[in-house]
């Protein structure tokens, strides 16, 4: 078979773990499967980045920067000793230092910099956040070797995957899947590449990223273009759970899932996946396998086309956090034409990403849930765009999650909804706002932040989630 296998930044969080990935990476391979790996960064290292990043632009010291450098140093250098291997030979090791320092050298004249302008743009957030990643590659194809198995390593441009410059956020451009077809596809026969997941390049060879959680994608991209026979995403988690494990104790595996239902599941919050992750799989037909780094011995979850029987009605309850309300109201708003229209366009031209909408039919009151980071861009936005009388009030309230109920079997099911809110009400989680979309794949509705573990419980429960069935 020919297997793209993506570790997230838990399955390669230090040296032995990326000594445990090498391991698992050459199992497959032996076993006469064509294998490329794409890596995450340690896990934290991108979030430590960004951080530095946005404090070397406001504060200007330096010395915090060299302090990070000299941590960062620290922690590649020790996962390098403990994931290479030396029995055999010290070349390795020496050489995945070097580049180490070599990229570090880079990354820190970068910060510097930051430093000294006191700006960060996006193209510069995506060039720092690329070093996560970079900083993983030569620790994991060096131990890879270390087993003897040739392996080489790879951004994500230099593979082929070429992106538009929409910074932190970028699309690949179609040209990506045959270039990545021309670069690694005849090194598959006798070598496991690494690739660097998350970055990638724009056409004039300037570091992207696909946003947050992208080195998902990056491996789907890769499995598409090189027509694999399954894309799997190992994980710290059994696979795709009926919900966050970390949430509910009692959260068990799915087994077989459509690739609609894991899409509304990473639409609506689930961690698990990257939301644009399946796209590509989608696209060529490709089946997506979730599973544990830690119990590769577990099926874990497979993501088809079709599921043949469905015969759960709800598959998993999900949460987003991080998101506010905004309510705007007025009685000058019944019967006035077009005022929808002006709210969304004056919200997509301040930037915002709007999660929910709901209007009630009296048309005095709009609310959306919009990303916590975007509130304060998008009052002001509204505030300035209605400020002759249509609306009267535009209100905020941070303390918001929004919480979904997912499944393809909802869809021509009467009465799921009165379960949804019977449990929320018995639960005593109070409904903020609703919104069911006519895919009726999916009904998520607002609670206060405060509820919000609350009322995932009782879903879970309602719907027998957690027992075997
Ligand atoms: N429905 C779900 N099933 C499994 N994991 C979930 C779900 N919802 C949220 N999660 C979270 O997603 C995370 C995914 O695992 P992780 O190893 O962090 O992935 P990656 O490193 O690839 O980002 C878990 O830590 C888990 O808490
Ligand atoms: N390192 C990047 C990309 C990524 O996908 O990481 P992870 O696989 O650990 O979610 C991030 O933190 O966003």
């Amino acid at each position: 078979m020919r297997l793209v296998m993506k570790f997230g930044g838990t399955s390669v969080g230090d040296g032995s773990r990326m000594r445990h990935v090498a391991e698992l990476a050459k199992r497959y391979y032996d076993e006469r499967n064509e294998v490329i790996v794409v890596t995450s960064a340690l896990s934290g290292v991108t979030d430590a980045l960004l951080r530095v990043a946005k404090e070397a632009s406001e504060t200007g010291r330096t010395t915090a920067v060299k302090e990070f450098i000299a941590d960062l140093t620290k922690q590649h250098h020790q996962a390098a000793h403990d994931a290479i291997d030396m029995s055999n030979t010290s070349d390795i090791v020496e050489n995945a230092t070097k580049e180490i320092d070599m990229r570090i050298e880079e990354l820190e004249k970068a910060l510097i910099g930051i430093c000294y302008l006191g700006e960060l743009t996006v193209r510069s957030i995506d060039y720092i956040s690329s070093y996560g990643e970079r900083l993983a590659v030569p620790v994991l194809c060096g131990s890879i070797k270390s087993l003897g198995v040739r392996s080489c390593s790879f951004t994500g441009g230099e593979a082929g995957i070429i992106t538009n410059d929409d910074y932190c956020n970028a699309k690949p451009l179609e040209k990506t899947y045959s270039l990545v077809k021309e670069r690694i596809g005849p090194l598959l026969n006798n070598s496991i590449p690494v690739v660097t997941g998350f970055i990638a390049e724009s056409e004039s060879g300037i570091i992207t990223t696909l946003g947050r959680g992208g080195s998902d994608f990056s491996a789907s991209i890769l499995g598409a273009s090189l027509g694999a026979d399954e894309i799997w995403l190992w994980k710290e988690v059994d696979g795709i759970m009926t919900t966050d494990p970390h949430i509910v104790p009692e959260a068990r595996t799915i087994p077989v899932i459509s690739y609609i239902e894991a899409m509304e599941l990473s639409y609506f919050g689930a961690k698990v996946l990257h939301p644009r992750a399946i796209e590509p799989a989608i696209k060529h037909g490709i089946p997506v396998r979730v599973k544990n780094t830690f119990h590769p011995e577990l099926p874990g979850t497979i993501v088809v086309k079709d599921q043949k029987q469905i015969k759960d009605i709800v598959k998993a309850v999900t949460v987003i956090k991080n998101v506010a309300l905004i309510n705007i109201s007025g009685a000058g708003m019944v019967g006035t034409i077009g005022v929808a229209a002006r709210v969304f366009s004056t919200l997509a031209n301040a930037g915002v990403n709007i999660i929910m909408i709901s209007q009630g039919s009296s048309e005095a009151n709009i609310s959306i849930v919009v990303d916590a980071n975007h509130l304060d861009a998008a009052v002001r936005a509204l505030k300035d765009e209605f400020n002759n009388g249509i609306v009267k009030e535009v209100t905020r309230d941070r303390n918001i999650s929004v919480v979904a109920v997912v499944g393809a079997g909802m869809a021509n099911t009467p009465g799921v909804a009165g379960r949804v809110f019977g449990a929320l009400g018995r639960a005593g989680a109070n409904v903020i706002m609703i919104s069911q979309g006519s895919s009726q794949h999916n009904i998520s509705f607002a609670v206060s932040s405060d509820d919000a573990k609350e009322a995932v419980c009782a879903l879970h429960r309602e719907f027998g989630l957690e027992c075997e069935k």
